[in-house]
């Protein structure tokens, strides 16, 4: 467990500092089934920003502060790109098709295909659409007086998804495909949560011989998914639409390698991280109500009642940029990023140390720890719109951890943002919100998933239609972005 290296001058660098752990086992038993990323935060906290585990021989880094993080994951990219795999992976995705979790080809081919995609996204192309599906909820939400709001969010981020990417708008929320595109993602979510399946926890297991239950599930899984896949494919090509899809169809034609099932981890990826940003959004409201009536009267101002927001207005609309950006900081959907993994030794100087940080470490920037660090947010557990402002604009320099970092950084930031912005405009334009009566839900973990991703659980909310004239003009709105 004390791994030292000696440099050629003689000073000795050793691993980070972390808690105490067993004789071979290391820290295992200490790491929490759920919730690993407020473990994981607690450590930074009391261990000064980074920490390292011994997880039964691997090591695990942690990285609590935004420095740290583009140190090591940015700045040190060529050695910290690459990805830990967990035994499950084998059986769900024996292809490597969920380029996500792996290097190498398909993740090279996989981010050069997003590269034009999200360039076509940053010119507007999907804001008729990520327009469209924000109206839908808006209508949807005052149709059903604000019952089935949650599962709203998760419909809104699906439909914008599968249109952008298969042509397959899921306007009713009750679509096959929708509803099997969300049931896989929890089974994936779950499965790939590194100990929420027998096998991540204890490797070893899988030298049993047999239809053990997880390789009959990974099976079963990718046999459900491929189909699923195909028949989304199908759709596509049939719609003859210049989808995603068809993007990733036509990609990397020369090698002859089949790059189309390359959009499955690219259309899934976006589903739960936006429909979670969502969620907490509403709770938000919710919980730190205070913040609202200035975000309304600078939609009232530019907006006015007469019609609603469009992207046209987002200049103008700086409040909701920083609303935007407040609940990716307060409560962000992927808390402790996905871990990359060192491919080479190194030696980080922090804080007048030296660390050993070596080759096949995994490495996590916490962004729960970085995102509630008081040495850059002030007061971070309030909800404060205004910390991303100067005065009336927005304040320059803005970073965040929510994307990750570096070569592996998500790449469908500027489809995420946009979907994000459209629903915050277009909900706080349209409805004030209040807790229900009988609604005492608090902001500890026990109200989150706790998973890979981590929502918030299920919670009602009351939408008030803010006037009856707002509600008369919301299912006239013309597409304004179109
Ligand atoms: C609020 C919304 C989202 C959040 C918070 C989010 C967050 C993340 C994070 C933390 C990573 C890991 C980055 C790293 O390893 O350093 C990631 C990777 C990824 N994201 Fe997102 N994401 C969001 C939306 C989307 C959308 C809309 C898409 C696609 C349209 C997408 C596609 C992907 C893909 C394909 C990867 C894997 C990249 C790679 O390994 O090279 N994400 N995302």
């Amino acid at each position: 467990w004390f791994v030292r290296k000696r440099r050629s001058s003689g000073s000795v660098a050793v691993l980070p500092p972390g808690p105490k752990g067993l004789p071979l086992v290391g820290n295992v038993f200490q790491v929490p089934g759920k919730h690993m990323a407020t473990y994981f935060r607690r450590l930074c906290e009391k261990y000064g920003g980074m920490v390292s585990l011994n997880m039964a021989g691997s090591t695990f880094i942690l990285l609590g502060t935004m420095d740290l993080a583009k140190e090591v994951m940015e700045k040190r990219s060529t050695k910290f790109s690459d990805r830990p795999t967990l035994p499950i992976y084998r059986y769900i995705d024996p292809d490597q098709i969920y380029w996500a979790f792996f290097s190498g080809r398909t993740q090279f081919v996989g981010r050069k295909l997003t590269g034009g995609i999200m360039a076509g996204v940053r010119a507007g192309e999907t804001e008729a659409l990520q327009h469209f599906e924000a109206l839908t909820t808006v209508n949807r939400i005052l149709d059903n007086r604000g019952r089935g709001w949650f599962h709203e969010m998760e419909r809104t981020s699906a439909s914008a998804v599968l249109s952008a990417a298969f042509g397959l708008g899921c306007p009713t929320g009750e679509e096959p495909e929708l509803k099997q595109i969300i049931r896989s993602l929890t089974e994936l979510v779950h499965a790939v949560t590194p100990s929420t399946s027998i096998i991540n926890m204890l490797p070893s297991l899988d030298l049993l011989p047999g239809p053990m239950p997880w390789r009959k599930w990974g099976a079963e899984f990718r046999r459900r998914e491929d189909e699923l896949f195909d028949k989304l494919g199908d759709h596509a090509k049939a719609s003859g639409m210049n989808t995603w899809a068809a993007s990733f169809a036509n990609g990397d034609s020369k090698s002859g390698r089949d790059t189309r099932r390359l959009i499955n981890i690219f259309s899934i990826a976006a589903i739960d991280t936006t429909t979670a940003q969502m969620q907490s959004f509403v709770l938000a409201c919710l919980l730190h109500p205070s913040w609202i009536g200035r975000a309304q009267a600078q939609i009232d101002a530019v907006v006015g009642e007469d019609r609603m927001p469009t992207f046209q207005d987002r200049a103008q609309l700086p409040y909701v940029e920083a609303v935007v950006r407040e609940t990716l900081r307060w409560r962000l959907p992927v808390r402790m990023g996905i871990p990359h993994q060192s491919t080479a030794d190194d030696i980080l100087e922090y804080k007048g140390q030296e660390y050993f940080i070596p080759k096949g470490s995994i490495v996590y920037a916490v962004s729960w720890a970085i995102e509630h660090d008081e040495n850059c947010y002030e007061n971070p557990e309030e909800f404060l719109p205004e910390r991303f402002l100067e005065g009336q604009k927005l304040k320059s320099g803005y970073e965040t951890s929510a994307f990750g970092f570096g070569r592996r950084v998500c790449p469908g930031v500027p489809f995420a943002e946009r979907s994000m912005w459209i629903n915050v405009a277009m909900i706080l334009w349209a409805f004030d919100i209040h807790k229900s009566a009988h609604c005492s839900y608090g902001e500890s973990d026990t109200e989150f998933k706790g998973e890979f991703t981590n929502p918030p659980l299920e919670f009602p909310a009351v939408f008030a239609p803010r006037s009856a004239r707002r509600e008369e003009k919301r299912d006239k709105s013309e597409n304004g972005a179109a």
